[in-house]
Parts: C-alpha cells; sequence; structure tokens
C-alpha cells in the first residue's frame, strides 16, 4: 500500500491555508527552532507509517500513467521552467495526479442507508470531501422494475403465472438448463417483448424508456461526445468517482443490452447505496469485519433482504480537482523547497508574497493557486517590489487567469470597487477597521466625514464607493496633501464637530499632528 516515504515541513498543520491571512513564510529564528524540532517529530512519524487519509504518495498511479511519479511531464516541466524563466503560463497535466483506491463496500437497500450509516459511522470512511454514501450509475430502479424484475418473491409470482418465464429466467441469471447452454438476455427481452399487446406497452411500459436512447444522449452522441463514458464523463464535474469493480465484466454485458441507465442494475434488485468502508477494511472478508457490520448483515439476512445487503470491492479514484492546492505543490516543487500554502484575497484576486526560490515556479504555483480556488478566484498575482511610493500601491505581476486589477470588496456591510493597480488596499486592515469603529461612542458620530488622501485614483474611488454605498452625501472628500488638510481643518469652523481624527500613514502621521491634541487618519475610504 505505501509508495513512497514523502517528508515535507508543509504538512504540518500549523501551516494550513488561511484565505484572508498572509502567513510570513519566513519563520524568526525562535519560530524556526522550533518548526524544525516539529519536522523532525513528523518525519519520524511518517517514516513508520503513512498516516491516515489519501494521499497522492499513495494511491494507485492508473496504469496509462507512468508509475514514477518523479518523471513525469510536471517534473520535465518545472525544468523547463526553470530554463526559460518561467515566461509562458504552463499548463499542468491533470491526469497525472489520478489516483486510484481500493476500498470495501456495503451495498445496502437506499431507504435504509442513512440508518446504517449513522450506525456504522465509526467503521465507514472518514476521508476530507468524500461523501461515505455512495452513489453509482444505475443503482436507482424505479418501483416498476423492482416489482417486474427485481423482487425475487414476485418473480416467483409471475413465474407460477407465466409458465414460459419460469424457464427462461434462471437461465437469465447464468444458471445451467437441460440443454447445458446459458440462455442470453437478449432472448430473454425479445420473451419480454412478446407480453406487449396491440395498445403498447400497457404491462411493460419502462422496457419502451429502455429501448429508446434518450434525447439529451443522443444529441451529445452527434456532438462527437458520446464515445467517453464512465470515468471520464464524470470527471467533468466530480472530483471522485466510485466504481464496483466486483461486477464489471457482468455490468458491461447488461449495459450493451439496456443502455447506460441500468447497467450498475444488473441483478435487478431494487435502489441501492454504497456504504464505503473505512480502508482499513479494504481486503477485509465479512467474516473479518467488525461485529457491528456482522450483526447488521445478519439482520438483513433474516428479513430476506440479502440480495441488497453485500460486501463489494470498489475502486476509488480522485482526480486533480480533489487535492488541495498544498498536496499539488507538494508533488510539484523541489523536495527541499517550503511550498507556498498562504496567500491574501482581495476580491477575486490572489495576492502572493512569493520567495525568491519559488520565482522559477512562480507561474505554475499561480496556476495551482488559480485552479484550486475557482471560481472565487481569477486572477493571481505577485508582488515584485517593496512598497515605496507616497500611494503606498504596490507593484504587481499578473501570474495568471485574467488581467483585471479592478474588483469589488465585501466588508462589514459596505462595498469597495479598488484597482489595486493605482490605490492601496490592504484586507487584512479589515480587523483594524472594525476596531477602530468599535472604538467610536454614541457622542462621537459625526454626520459629515471629511476624507482626504494625496492619490488622485484613491479619491476617485473614495467617491464611486461612496455612492455605491449611498453615502455620498456624508461625506466630504479632498485630494490634498494630508498637512494642508488638517490645517485647513482646524482652522476653519468645521473643527468645533470634529471629535475623532484616523491617519493610517503610519510612516509620517505623527509629523502631521500639529497643533491637534489627538488625531485621525482619513485614507482614501
Ligand atoms: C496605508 S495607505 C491607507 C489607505 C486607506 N486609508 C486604507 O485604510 O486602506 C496610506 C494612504 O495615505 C496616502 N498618503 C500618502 N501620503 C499622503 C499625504 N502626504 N497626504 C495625504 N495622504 C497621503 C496614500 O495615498 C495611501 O492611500
Amino acid at each position: 500500500m505505501v509508495a513512497k516515504c514523502f517528508f515535507r515541513p508543509i504538512s504540518l498543520p500549523f501551516t494550513s491555508f488561511c484565505p484572508t491571512l498572509l502567513v510570513s513564510l519566513k519563520p524568526s529564528g525562535s519560530d524556526l527552532t522550533f518548526v524544525s524540532q516539529l519536522c523532525i517529530a513528523a518525519h519520524a512519524f511518517t517514516c513508520q507509517t503513512f498516516p491516515y487519509g489519501p494521499s497522492l504518495w499513495k494511491g494507485k498511479i492508473p496504469s496509462q500513467y507512468p508509475s514514477d511519479f518523479e518523471k513525469t511531464a510536471d517534473r520535465k516541466l518545472l525544468d523547463q521552467c526553470k530554463e526559460d524563466g518561467a515566461e509562458e503560463e504552463k499548463a499542468i497535466a491533470e491526469e497525472e495526479f489520478t489516483r486510484e483506491f481500493g476500498i470495501a463496500a456495503l451495498r445496502v437497500p437506499a431507504k435504509d442507508c442513512f440508518a446504517l450509516e449513522n450506525r456504522l459511522r465509526g467503521h465507514l470512511l472518514n476521508w476530507p470531501r468524500i461523501r461515505n454514501i455512495a452513489r453509482v450509475p444505475g443503482d436507482e430502479v424505479g418501483e416498476e422494475f423492482v416489482s417486474l424484475l427485481g423482487d425475487s418473491r414476485k418473480i416467483e409470482d409471475e413465474e407460477a403465472e407465466h409458465g414460459d418465464l419460469v424457464v427462461l429466467d434462471p437461465r437469465t441469471y447464468g444458471k445451467e438448463e437441460g440443454d447445458g447452454e446459458s440462455l442470453s438476455l437478449v432472448l430473454y427481452r425479445e420473451k419480454l417483448a412478446k407480453e406487449f399487446n396491440s395498445k403498447g406497452y400497457v404491462k411493460f411500459r419502462n422496457l419502451a424508456k429502455i429501448s429508446r436512447p434518450k434525447r439529451k444522449k443522443k444529441r451529445k452522441e452527434e456532438n462527437g461526445d458520446g464515445g467517453s463514458e464512465g470515468i471520464e464523463r464524470n470527471r467533468k464535474n466530480e472530483f471522485a468517482v466510485v466504481e464496483v469493480v466486483e461486477e464489471q465484466e457482468e455490468r458491461e454485458n447488461w449495459k450493451g443490452l439496456l443502455g447506460d441507465e441500468f447497467k450498475g442494475k444488473w441483478k435487478w434488485k431494487g435502489s441501492t447505496r454504497l456504504l464505503l468502508l473505512d480502508e482499513r477494511y479494504a481486503e477485509k472478508r465479512m467474516e473479518e469485519l467488525p461485529r457491528a457490520i456482522k450483526v447488521a448483515f445478519e439482520e438483513a439476512m433474516k428479513d430476506n433482504l440479502t440480495s441488497t445487503f453485500e460486501l463489494v470491492r470498489c475502486k476509488l479514484t480522485l482526480f486533480y480537482e480533489y487535492w488541495q492546492m498544498n498536496e499539488v505543490l507538494e508533488t510539484l516543487l523541489p523536495k527541499d523547497m517550503i511550498v507556498p500554502s498562504a496567500f491574501e484575497t482581495v476580491g477575486h484576486i490572489a495576492h502572493l508574497n512569493l520567495r525568491d526560490e519559488h520565482l522559477p515556479y512562480k507561474k505554475l504555483i499561480a496556476k495551482v493557486v488559480l485552479d484550486k480556488h475557482k471560481p472565487k478566484i481569477q486572477t493571481v498575482v505577485n508582488k515584485i517590489d517593496a512598497i515605496h511610493n507616497d500611494y503606498r500601491t504596490m507593484q504587481l505581476e499578473v501570474l495568471a487567469g485574467n488581467h483585471s486589477l479592478v474588483t469589488m470588496v465585501v466588508e462589514n456591510g459596505l462595498r469597495f470597487n479598488v484597482d489595486l493597480a493605482t490605490v492601496y488596499w490592504n484586507s487584512r486592515l479589515a480587523t483594524e477597521r472594525q476596531r477602530l469603529l468599535n472604538g467610536f461612542t454614541r457622542d462621537d458620530v459625526v454626520c459629515i466625514v471629511y476624507a482626504n488622501d494625496l492619490n488622485p485614483h484613491a479619491v476617485d474611488y473614495l467617491e464611486r464607493n461612496s455612492v455605491l454605498n449611498k453615502l455620498e452625501r456624508k461625506i466630504r472628500v479632498f485630494n490634498m496633501d494630508g498637512r494642508r488638510f488638517i490645517n485647513a481643518m482646524f482652522t476653519s469652523e468645521k473643527a468645533h464637530s470634529i471629535t475623532q481624527v484616523v491617519m493610517n500613514l503610519p510612516n509620517d502621521a505623527v509629523e502631521y499632528l500639529g497643533m491637534l491634541s489627538y488625531i485621525v487618519v482619513l485614507g482614501h475610504r
């Protein structure tokens, strides 16, 4: 089961992703010691055994892909990234992140699945984002079909009524008859078809549905999409697929005859669901399973439901879409490199602060960030220089996604349009802004806010945003140097009504105090 040992400090829980807070990737001296010690502990642990749960290093790579992950196209791509300075947006070979896991499951009647899930919870698969009640194609069977073909008690009644079927039915299910040959499903279906009367499908009306391909599907086939099925078709919308592996062959036979819709219901047992069992039971037989499962099985046997309570082997396939950003990056970046695990978000923009060592891989990192946080994130940028201009705007390089740096931020119920190319914005200040608001008292409430910023773009956005939030009548906007603004305010009669001044220009604000005893900073908002 264990494919490879993988020791990466980033796997430690305290480095987990936080969408709004930019976690520093450079620990301070004392932190570093702490990290190293924990890493050693983590290494010792992973060396002995793989932790519970799915991992790109644990699952089986589907046979059509290279078995040595180190030499995949992505690895070559990385080398290429280094050579060409990561100029192009890199495509990721998503298929190479597909992993298959063998697991066991209980097939149970659909109507009982929630009760059984509750009852057997401790024994079910507990992997992130994987539901332990699984559906497989064809597990839904209409009541008419159950009574028509699936329920053994009803079939017995039918047999008594229609002598021919008594002969045909056992052969359909693969049993030998007098002549030693097993009757094909085609013959069985023909026999059923003879039961139709001239008015139409009175008795077997659902067989009409079976014979007729669905319109939607037909259209798909015309478009050339019809060939892809099973995993390929599912994976467009899903990050994981469960397949029952034991019945593959038989199912294919039924599928050929009756169409996709019925390929999973070859035994006509009625609607069923799969309860995925914990990974440690993957290879176990029924008698080796925990008592709770065996008791549930015995109860089902007593109720004569054995046909819909069985242990089956499954293949759980996880696709690129399943894996988290750090899991994908851990496999893509060089082993000794700390994986960027966090970024700041401003509206639709993810703002990275990459270290120098990441720069050769910046496009690849950005692509993974984009893939893993769509649709909320549409653009990934990296800060390319420290802020050292008066307007405090950042030099940003767009690494992936659309190139628009104009975005909408919602904070404390207010909406702000900002253009990161021309205006300073820092989502991390949201808490500080809230703290300031909390500090105001009833007596501090002023009907008019005097707002000033040196940056004309910031002032432009301030005006737009005050309109956007229907506050334009309560805000007076100025575009002046802070010193002049404060002097002007406090030499006018407006000074009498001002109780608070907020000034968030940390470097210089203190110099603007001038004649004030206490000061507020008014930024571009
Ligand atoms: C740290 S940003 C804060 C922006 C905004 N108030 C906020 O909270 O997001 C500092 C702001 O001070 C403005 N600024 C810089 N020098 C200034 C000056 N001399 N007078 C007035 N505003 C100034 C910058 O344009 C920038 O928007």
